[in-house]
């Protein structure tokens, strides 16, 4: 795979404020926790070699333990730290890099390795397929089909050469949140495009690549829009999850009665 950057905004400090009403801050300290050991379980899975966790503050040396455990020959974790808000870290971050970035967001509690592919592939091949097909309808227009295919092939294979660079690094791709946000953004032009998360960041993102004149794709999927934002989004983890967070969020909303009976009577 050419080169990219992966990179994880990550706050572990009073995290997910909006889920204060059902989990104490201790709790959603290892909720946040779980939640960026499973993003970095699929990253690893869906190929990605390197990633750099850019917190808010500095780990606690346990915290910091536990998230190299999941370091290995072939992937590497990286952890830096930036006090500034969100979208300047991030932005600070892309100003830096001098290859695409891939940034994804700690609370995927159901990312799959899937989503981590589609947002990842190369453009240049799949603009090439679709300039391919669509070439090969006009020609078969006014050719045989054999003919057509054949030459469209090696049409696809020069085209691949001259427009890797271009197509490559002028392109966004998001995946959205489900309410409107970005959960997974993958940047080939970290020079220009800068982020503006929050209040219907997915929008603001889309009028930034056009600003900037980039190409921006959209790869939706369930299971990377289910951020983990306000109490009900924790009932996805119940009903969708795996692992070590399911079983935390069973056992926490176990013990809270309200919130249990508020998931059965929605069942
Ligand atoms: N580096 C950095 N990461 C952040 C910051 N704020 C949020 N994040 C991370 O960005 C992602 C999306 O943030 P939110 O969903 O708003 O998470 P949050 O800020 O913990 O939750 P709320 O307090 O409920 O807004 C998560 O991976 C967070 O850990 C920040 O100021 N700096
Ligand atoms: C970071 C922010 O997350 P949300 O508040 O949508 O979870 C966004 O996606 O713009």
């Amino acid at each position: 795979m050419r080169a990219i950057k992966t990179v994880i905004p990550f706050k572990p400090d009073n995290p997910k404020s909006r889920l204060a009403s059902v989990l104490t801050e201790e709790e959603r300290k290892i909720f946040v926790g779980l939640s960026l050991e499973n993003v970095l379980s699929v990253l690893k899975e869906a190929g990605i070699k390197q990633v750099e966790i850019l917190s808010k503050s500095v780990l606690n040396t346990a915290d910091e333990n536990n998230l190299m455990s999941f370091s290995s020959p072939d992937f590497e974790i990286i952890i830096i730290t930036d006090e500034a808000d969100l979208s300047t870290a991030v932005n600070t971050y892309l100003k830096s890099s001098d290859v695409p970035v891939f940034i994804v967001m700690a609370d995927l509690a159901l990312l799959t390795k899937e989503d981590v592919k589609a947002m990842t592939e190369p453009m240049a091949e799949s603009m090439t397929e679709l300039m391919a097909e669509s070439m090969t309808e006009l020609m078969a227009e006014s050719m045989t089909e054999l003919m057509a295919e054949s030459m469209t092939e090696s049409l696809g294979e020069s085209m691949a050469g001259a427009m890797a660079m271009p197509v490559r690094t002028n392109f966004i791709r998001i995946a959205p949140g489900k309410d409107g946000g970005t959960n997974m953004m993958y940047i080939g032009a970290p020079d220009v495009f800068e982020v503006n998360y929050y209040g219907e960041s997915f929008k603001k993102h889309k009028e930034e690549a056009e600003r900037k004149n980039l190409i921006c794709e959209v790869r939706e999927s369930f299971y990377a829009a289910a951020d983990m934002d306000e109490p009900e989004d924790l009932f996805d983890i119940l009903r969708y999850g795996s692992g070590k967070i399911l079983a935390f969020v069973e056992q926490t909303i176990g013990e809270k009665e309200g919130i249990r009976k508020e998931f059965n009577d929605n069942e």
